[in-house]
């Protein structure tokens, strides 16, 4: 069917269930989303929701931009595995399942069943001296990315959330972002809790970084090689091979958004297939949002990252999924219509 005729078909469903037309604001919004990606009027529950929480360490660190120590990506890396951080208990609350990447740990790990092992090297590069990784290293994380997201989609994954975990994460998001074109005072905020002093500091980095490796806003592997890291690399390979193979990709906060900018920047269709799950407290994610057009379906003061805020935003997508396929319509109701129906 034409994406067209779909749509009309989808909007009328909407307008003949029993309650005011567009009185579900936003739910209807994303019930008509989902049932464009999945080509169906009536769109399915999801049967195996995945969430990737990507980690890496950033060379940046070294220039203490963080209100927390390098370790704590590994440490949190453990965490995720032993079921113990925000993101497992979000993820249960959704019946999600929780898998972790290692994109770039300083650390190596045993063999456990929800670690993907793709580590690209033991932390990028510091940005503020120079380029965070190699052209090749950029594009091998993008092909690590698509692959783990093709055989989560070939396993049966039909809704997938992106995490972030990296201590110093904020700061490479936000270089990315002043790469290509927003205001460093518009994008610098706190990730972890740091004081005044540090937030300048974190500016000058993300300034230094920029005049020191002059990232081509128009070559999106360019950015990513010159002020990314590996996580984030990972994460755009992962969005760009779920969005081309229509599976719907939920983005988290700040890190997650920026590695979609990217994304973006390759493909520019692959934003009906993305969900921004919630806004961030980091106030430069909402311009990053604005710029990408994107709604956020949750606001709720979070900024923590791992996936958390997209993670709850699956209940309300499922919410809408269940609003469409289960009211009842006037006529099946008996329900007399409405001035505003058609
Ligand atoms: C214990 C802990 C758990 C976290 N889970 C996510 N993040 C979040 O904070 C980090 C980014 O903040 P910044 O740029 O200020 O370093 C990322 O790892 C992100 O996922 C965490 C941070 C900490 C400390
Ligand atoms: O917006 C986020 O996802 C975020 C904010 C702070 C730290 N880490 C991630």
């Amino acid at each position: 069917m034409d994406r067209k005729e779909l749509e009309k078909m989808i909007i009328n469903r909407l307008n003949n269930l029993t309650k005011p037309v567009g009185s579900l604001g936003e739910l209807e919004r994303i019930a008509l989303k989902i049932g464009l990606i999945q080509q169906k009027v009536i769109p399915e529950l999801f049967k195996d929701k995945r969430i990737y929480v990507f980690a890496a360490d950033h060379g940046v660190t070294e220039c203490s931009i963080s209100a927390y120590p390098r370790e704590v990506t590994k440490q949190m890396v453990f965490n995720f595995l032993n079921g113990g951080a925000a993101i497992n208990v979000f993820a249960k609350h959704v019946g999600a399942k929780v898998f972790v990447v290692d994109a770039g740990v300083d650390a190596d790990f045993e063999d456990h069943p929800f670690l993907i092992k793709r580590k690209v090297g033991y932390a990028t590069k510091n940005i503020a001296f120079g380029p965070a990784m190699s052209k090749e290293e950029a594009v091998k994380c993008i092909q690590y990315g698509r692959e783990i997201a093709r055989s989560a989609i070939l396993q049966g994954a039909d809704l997938l959330v992106v995490g972030d975990m990296g201590i110093g994460n904020t700061t490479i998001a936000a270089a990315i972002a002043a790469a290509f074109g927003f205001d460093v005072d518009e994008v610098v905020d706190i990730g972890t809790p740091i004081d005044q002093k540090t937030l300048e500091r974190k500016k000058q980095v993300v300034r230094q970084a920029l005049e020191v490796n002059k990232p081509d806003r128009k070559d999106a592997i360019d950015v990513l090689s010159k002020v990314g890291g590996f996580c984030i690399g990972q994460m755009v390979g992962f969005i760009l091979e779920a969005c081309e193979n229509r599976c719907p990709v939920v983005v988290d906060g700040f890190p997650t958004t920026a590695a979609l900018l990217i994304a973006y920047e390759m493909n520019k269709n692959i934003l009906d297939f993305v969900f921004a799950g919630h806004k961030s407290k980091v106030k430069g994610h909402e311009v990053m949002l604005k710029y990408l057009g994107l709604r956020p379906i949750l606001d709720l003061e979070m900024r923590l990252g791992e996936g958390t805020g997209a993670a709850l935003a699956i209940s309300i997508i499922e919410a809408a999924i269940k609003m469409i396929s289960q009211m009842a319509t006037f006529e099946s109701a008996g329900v007399s219509k409405g001035s505003d129906q058609t």
